[in-house]
């Protein structure tokens, strides 16, 4: 039976940071992004045993608000990036998934604590844990599968959660359904994906952790391989994984990852951070006009979303750039909250089906399609 009024608390931990938001129907009464310092994050050996500290972080800020940490509907985490490839939709939180998501199996995220908490703080409250908004969600065609080594296929990992938000309420203000248009969508935030959205499906993108497109405030997206063999050569893997995952973009760049604080550079005369900083939205252009031919030109529209949207300078740099291709629409920020929010209650009224989730990927390779 659907009841008048839902309250969901709805989960998404980032790399630096912990957002927390709960909802009453549609309306967002309370939000938060409680901040770890890096010394904080430092002293855990894993992502996973970041969970306690950053579950505690929410409840304390729910306490300090003086509301009410128990008396929730639905609790729901961001699924990320650490999933199976599975199809889109909101999934009730299972063993299985806490495998997944514990173990790193797919991808070792701090997205992953997202599912791990929702289910912690849901089994305290009686609450339905969910996830939405995987990353991972598969739906690429299966051309877009092929990379350039046999190892090493291209897979989902777009920024599913604002963009598909984005894009469903673009598709509703021009009285239209997503699943009738053709999209180019660039998440443009401290990570950057940039994807194609067929009639409500992402058929290609870059991938925003195996380090594919442009390159983000502190990763360097697509680089040259054998220039990159040369700078990695005598680090450990631990190393790499810090250098390719932290140290790319502004920050290799400009020592710095905050968009802010080159734009600070940038109003002081820093020709450099000028031309970075360009180089940055240049780049973004350029994967709106690979996403354009991957939809065979006939795009409906362009959409870019994500924090660095916030700066009108940035918006109309990549709008000059790709305006020929359809008209550009801007929605800075993003809306991660209330897309998982509108998931959980999609489902609390019945109007969606809760899934379940397998761990099975709905893509796994070539073999069916390879001689024997
Ligand atoms: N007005 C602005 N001008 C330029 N950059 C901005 C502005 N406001 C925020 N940003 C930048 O946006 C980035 C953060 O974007 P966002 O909040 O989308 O990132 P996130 O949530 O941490 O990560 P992700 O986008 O991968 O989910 C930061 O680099 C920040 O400096
Ligand atoms: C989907 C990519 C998430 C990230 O940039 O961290």
């Amino acid at each position: 039976m659907t009841k008048e009024q839902y309250r969901v608390l709805a989960i998404n931990p980032g790399s630096t940071s912990t957002k927390a938001s709960i909802f009453e129907n549609d309306a967002e009464v309370w939000k938060t992004n409680v901040v770890h310092a890096p010394e904080e994050l430092a002293g855990f050996e894993t992502i996973g045993d970041q969970g306690p500290f950053r579950r505690d972080a929410i409840l304390a800020a729910i306490d300090e608000a003086g509301l009410d940490a128990q008396n929730f509907d639905a609790v729901v985490g961001v699924g990320g990036v650490g999933l199976a490839g599975v199809p889109y939709g909101t999934y009730g939180v299972n063993e299985t998934m806490l495998d997944d998501a514990t173990s790193g199996k797919y991808a070792s995220h701090p997205n992953n604590l997202g599912v791990i908490i929702a289910h912690e703080i849901a089994a305290t409250c009686g609450a339905q844990a969910m996830a939405a908004g995987m990353a991972s969600s598969e739906e690429f065609q299966e051309v877009a599968h092929i990379g350039g080594f046999a190892q090493t296929p291209r897979r989902c990992c777009v920024h599913m959660l604002n963009t598909k938000e984005v894009a469903l309420r673009h598709a509703a203000a021009q009285g239209k359904s997503y699943k009738d248009l053709n999209l180019v969508i660039a998440h443009v935030g401290g990570g950057i994906t940039v994807a194609a959205h067929r009639k409500g499906m992402v058929v290609d993108g870059t991938d925003g952790v195996d380090q594919e497109g442009p390159m983000t405030p502190n990763r360097p997206g697509t680089v040259r391989l054998v220039s990159f063999m040369k700078l990695i050569a005598g680090l450990t893997p631990a190393e790499q994984k810090k250098l390719v995952s932290t140290q790319g973009g502004f920050m290799s760049h400009l020592g710095t990852s905050d968009a802010l604080e080159v734009k600070r550079m940038i109003a002081e005369g820093d020709e450099y951070a000028r031309l970075v900083y360009d180089a940055l939205l240049y780049q973004v252009a350029g994967w709106i006009g690979h996403m354009a031919a991957v939809l065979k030109g006939e795009v409906d529209g362009v959409i870019l979303t994500g924090g660095l949207m916030n700066d009108e300078y940035a918006a109309a740099y990549i709008t000059e750039m790709v305006s020929w291709i359809a008209p550009v629409s801007v929605y800075p920020g993003e809306l991660e909250g209330e897309a998982l929010a509108a998931a959980a209650l999609r489902v609390l009224r019945g109007e969606e089906e809760l899934l379940e989730y397998t761990g099975v990927p709905v893509w796994s390779g070539f073999d069916h399609l390879k001689r024997a």
